[in-house]
């Protein structure tokens, strides 16, 4: 264990300025091609020059971001009253954070800016919602008897609350204001064993609270570690924490979460993602960077500018790692872990999360890792019993109108008799813009968010979403992991994914933090291969398997069912691939009728996209 901090950051700084990122002016769908320069972000929208992309009656009370259904009454951050972020931050809590600071602050002038309060930013969506709490009344007990299963040497005991870790005060103060009252499991597992200083594979169920599990450590850590010297580059930043996760929203959410454990501790959170405008990026950066949290492509593109060096890594997360090490981002991966300049698996602290994680890519994240411990909550890549799971058979010509039924029945009757969002997946992004314009037109103003709009489409989508102006989301995958949406009482799979894992994060937006939720799933004969997996599935969590269903699983082959063929169903899948047998490449880990795995996929894997295979994700 490392050694405990000596001193506490003092609370100098002022929690007065209460600017968000997120605006709250209106700002009308802007078009795909505009770009507002941010000197003009502050400026009144003009009207919107789009016509409207269809006739459509009149929307009620909820909006549409597409020109012709209203328009979003809430703002942009990309327009509007636009107010940066991190504009006024500063007063870092003066005392040994203020010494902490003067290392990595990249030369601005703290003095003159303060940092903001992000305890603010949900006030829309709480005010939408009746005023709620988010973190009020959440129910941990739900998870209090779930399997925990850890491997690996010395494994450092978990702890029962947030006071028997020693994680300073500062941040303990923001964990009472996040209303946290008490570690989730894997946070009573994973949050020791990273001040241990140990690397960690963790999967936990969706919804459970992994984000806090990682950020925690590394903000303490940070905390503790203050006065490293780092190199003073001419414009190369030396961030000491590095968190990569697979979506631009995901990147954002993360970035949100951590601005707020780590208020008035004297740590700097930054993010970067493709699709919004670099050189301010880079204006932020410049202005010091603790702990960065990027998607992988326009990580790269800042490596390859210098404008960040990762010489100075301390700790190395990857959120949905598992979605991180797949065919689609393994590359760009290996390049920035292994490829440019952070330190070697060892001399970093390496953190893997996700809620669902095959043993192949087990076996590929290892790489990453040392001596590590692996942590599995719950049955790793099950659903969580707090969603009830419904599937429908429903064939391909009837799917909409099925779907007009369910929101009609949901609009009289509500979803356990509160007003909720819907989350509906769908498998290409075409089919998310025709069927958000065919809810649309019929009454039920739909957003949509998916890799063919822009960043500013899609924020704004997210944020209609979010604050209850637009209640149906049409989505594609980009939506499915990660996202932590309160209020989303009903996820429908439209068009079923073709891997279960998918089908566990999709679902996974509803049923989060103790909270129940519902999960809808259009299934027909094209779904043949998912049939025995979703059954599987569906019976671990004790849910009601429709006998057509039983019948259709019962049919289905497994031949090259890429990660959705299962082995020992209904048995805790908390599996380390390292108890599997040997370590040495080349062996077959997965394969064999008595793998224990939750994945017997032979010959390695096979999920993700092969050559020429549109993706769904950025
Ligand atoms: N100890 C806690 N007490 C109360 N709420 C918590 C606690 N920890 C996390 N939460 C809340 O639980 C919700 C889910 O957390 P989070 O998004 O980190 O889940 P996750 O495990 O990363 O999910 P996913 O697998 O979908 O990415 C968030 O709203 C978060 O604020």
């Amino acid at each position: 264990m490392r050694t405990s901090w000596a001193d506490s950051v003092a609370n100098s700084a002022s929690e007065n300025a209460t600017t968000n990122s997120s605006g709250t002016n209106g700002l009308k769908r802007p078009t795909r091609s505009t770009y507002v320069p941010p000197h003009l972000r502050n400026k009144q929208p003009s009207a919107d020059p789009l016509p409207p992309p269809h006739a459509a009656p009149p929307a009620p009370s909820p909006v549409n971001d597409r020109a012709g259904f209203g328009g979003p009454a809430t703002g942009s951050r990309w327009g509007g009253d636009y107010s940066r972020p991190d504009f006024g931050r500063g007063g870092y809590g003066g005392g040994r954070g203020g010494n902490a600071w003067n290392g990595r602050s990249g030369g601005w002038d703290r003095g003159r800016e303060r940092e903001v309060n992000p305890f603010g930013e949900d006030e829309n969506a709480v005010e939408a919602f009746g005023g709620e709490q988010e973190n009020s009344g959440i129910n941990f007990d739900a998870y209090e008897d779930i399997p925990v299963e850890t491997s690996g040497d010395n494994v450092p005991p978990p702890v029962n609350t947030f006071a028997g870790i020693d994680l300073g005060d500062a941040l303990n103060e923001n964990i009472r204001r996040c209303k946290y009252v008490k570690p989730t499991p894997v946070q009573r597992y994973a949050i020791p064993i990273s001040l241990a200083g140990r690397d960690l594979m963790a999967c936990a169920q969706t919804g459970s609270g992994k984000t806090a599990a990682f950020c925690f450590p590394i903000i303490s850590g940070i905390m503790r570690g203050h006065g490293v010297q780092r190199p003073r580059g001419a414009r190369t930043v030396y961030p000491l924490a590095l968190i990569l996760s697979p979506t631009r929203e995901l990147s954002c959410q993360i970035h949100d979460e951590a601005k707020k454990f780590s208020y008035q501790t004297g740590v700097k959170v930054v993010v970067a993602y493709g699709g919004a405008p670099i050189n301010q990026q880079l204006r932020e950066l410049e202005r010091g960077v603790d702990i960065l949290v990027a998607t992988p492509g326009r990580l790269v593109d800042l490596l390859e500018r210098a404008r960040v060096s990762l010489q100075m890594i301390n700790y190395l997360a990857l959120d949905e790692a598992d979605r991180m090490l797949d065919m689609g981002f393994e590359p760009q991966i290996r390049k920035i872990v292994e490829q440019m300049d952070m330190p070697p698996p060892g001399a970093r602290q390496t953190m893997l999360f996700s809620a669902t994680f095959p043993k192949e890519i087990q076996r590929l994240a290892s790489d990453f890792l040392s001596n590590y411990i692996f942590l599995a909550v719950g049955r790793v890549g099950s659903s969580t019993d707090l969603i009830v799971q419904r599937v429908e058979f429903v064939h391909e010509s009837d799917k909409r109108s099925h779907l007009m039924d369910l929101l009609h029945a949901q609009r009289e009757n509500g979803i356990n008799g509160k007003q909720s969002l819907t989350l509906v997946f769908v498998e290409t992004k075409k089919g998310a813009d025709s069927l958000e314009h065919w809810l649309c037109i019929n009454g039920f103003p739909a957003t949509t968010i998916h890799g063919d709009r822009t960043q500013q489409e899609r924020e704004q989508a997210l944020r209609l979403f979010k604050t209850g102006k637009t209640p149906i989301l049409v989505a594609t995958d980009v939506a499915a992991r990660g996202l932590d949406i309160p209020h989303v009482a009903h996820v429908v799979n439209f068009d079923l994914p073709n891997d279960i894992d998918d089908y566990v994060h999709r679902i996974g937006r509803t049923g989060r933090a103790g909270k129940t939720g519902l999960a809808t799933a259009f299934f027909n004969e094209n779904n043949s291969s998912m049939a025995r997996p979703l059954a599987d599935l569906m019976q671990e969590a004790n849910q009601e398997v429709p006998a057509w269903l039983t019948r259709y699983a019962s049919r289905a082959s497994y031949g090259g069912g890429g990660r959705n063929r299962r082995s020992g169903g209904g048995r805790f899948g908390g599996r380390d691939f390292r108890r599997d047998g040997s370590l040495n490449r080349g062996t077959d880990y997965y394969g064999g009728a008595n793998s224990s795995s939750g994945y017997g996929v032979p010959g390695g894997y096979v999920g993700g996209y092969g050559p020429g295979v549109t993706s769904a994700w950025d």
